[in-house]
């Protein structure tokens, strides 16, 4: 299959504050009709990307590219891009007719033009009862709603949100990322969505970047970057994360915690230090008999479908355990699990280096 042209490309971006350099050496490419986000902590430089994708910040470096023409100095106005903000930026003495009409009317489409697309973007919403209403007759939800019809009503080629999602509670958020997801593929027009909450990352996007320091960390597939994480800061960002030292003595023979562990990964010099990744889902409660860890329980608390426990091996590591089966805080305990659960991380490996040495050992599999 002939590969797609990126609709976004950054090559090398950096930008700096005087001395401070806030993103280091960003390159991405993202294509048409897919849902990405920029994932990471605060302070991590996920608005600044988007802020260089709309043109409201200019890139001190690199190249920024849009369907393959560099656009570092086209002004915002006319890139095809519109932005939904977390505190969504309504227009609060315009009603939900006027706000969302506000982009086609600078356009200067005609009178029918605007009035089908203010009625398509508000039914897309559905808020199509409600273009009479004031801002201030809204539910912050329904705020929500007019300000992504706002932005689609532009026709963008890409919408970019920044923490859409933030100020709203618990259900009504879970409810929004589903329906902005559908609202995505509906659409089919690219999204680059903006969150530090790495359960609605893995929940809405078809590709992810993990961002931390102005750096992209690593960029795949949800199940990609929770299965494989590349380094320590991703494994525990990402899920919960048990985390020791090891030592991968040979392709497929890992040592922690004092033993020899047969895993499914290769490709390392012979007795490479390595960081050893166990989830809590992945670890399951035995007897000592079976148990491939000796712990103690030192805390557990019931989940509704599992248990939470925290246990403590002979070595003082802590070791978190979401199990099906419970045991007595102090009791000693087998914990259990199976080779491909081991992931094994090197210390300071560079994504390609690390997609190149999976390519590897896959290919030697099939062989
Ligand atoms: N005008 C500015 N001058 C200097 N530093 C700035 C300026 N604007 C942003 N920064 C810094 O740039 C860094 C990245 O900011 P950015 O807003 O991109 O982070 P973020 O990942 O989106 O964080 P958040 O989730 O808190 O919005 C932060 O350390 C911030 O303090």
């Amino acid at each position: 299959m002939a590969e797609q042209t990126p609709i976004i490309e950054f090559k090398s971006v950096s930008l700096a504050y005087g001395d401070t350099e806030i993103l280091k050496g960003i390159d991405l490419s993202l294509e048409q009709g897919k849902f990405y986000t920029l994932l990471g902590p605060s302070g991590s430089g996920k608005t600044t990307i988007l802020n260089l994708i709309s043109g409201q910040l200019a890139a001190t470096s690199g190249d920024i590219l849009f369907e393959n023409k560099r656009i570092n100095d086209v002004p915002v106005e006319k890139r095809t891009v519109n932005t939904v903000f977390q505190d969504y930026a309504l227009f609060p003495n315009m009603n939900v007719f006027e706000n969302v009409a506000f982009g086609p009317s600078i356009k200067k489409m005609s009178k029918t033009d605007i009035e089908r697309q203010v009625h398509d973007m508000l039914k897309l919403v559905k808020l199509d009862q409600y273009a009479d209403r004031d801002i201030s007759e809204l539910s912050g939800g329904q705020r929500q709603r007019v300000a992504i019809a706002r932005a689609l009503a532009n026709d963008p080629k890409v919408l970019l949100l920044d923490e859409p999602l933030s100020a709203l509670d618990y259900k009504l958020r879970k409810d929004m990322q589903y329906e902005l997801r559908e609202i995505q593929q509906r659409l089919g027009i690219t999204f680059v969505f903006v969150t530090h909450d790495q359960e609605e990352a893995l929940a809405m996007s078809d590709w992810i970047f993990v961002m931390n320091d102005g750096v992209i960390q690593q960029n795949g597939t949800p199940e990609d970057i929770y299965d494989e994480p590349i380094n320590h800061f991703v494994a525990d960002f990402i899920g919960e994360s048990n985390i020791v030292d090891g030592i991968m003595k040979t392709d497929y023979v890992v040592h922690f915690v004092g033993k020899d562990f047969e895993n499914v990964d290769a490709g390392m010099r012979p007795n490479e230090r390595v960081e050893v990744v166990l989830r809590p889902e992945d670890l399951d409660l035995t007897t000592i008999e079976n148990g491939k860890l000796i712990v103690t329980i030192d805390d557990q608390s019931f989940r509704g479908d599992y248990y939470e426990i925290t246990a403590i091996d002979d070595d003082g590591n802590e070791w978190q355990v979401q199990a099906t089966n419970s045991a007595q805080v102090g009791e000693r305990v087998g914990l259990t699990f199976d080779p491909e659960d081991i992931h094994i991380m090197r210390f300071n490996e560079s994504e390609d280096d690390f997609d190149a040495r999976l390519e590897s050992y896959e290919d030697d599999d099939e062989e």
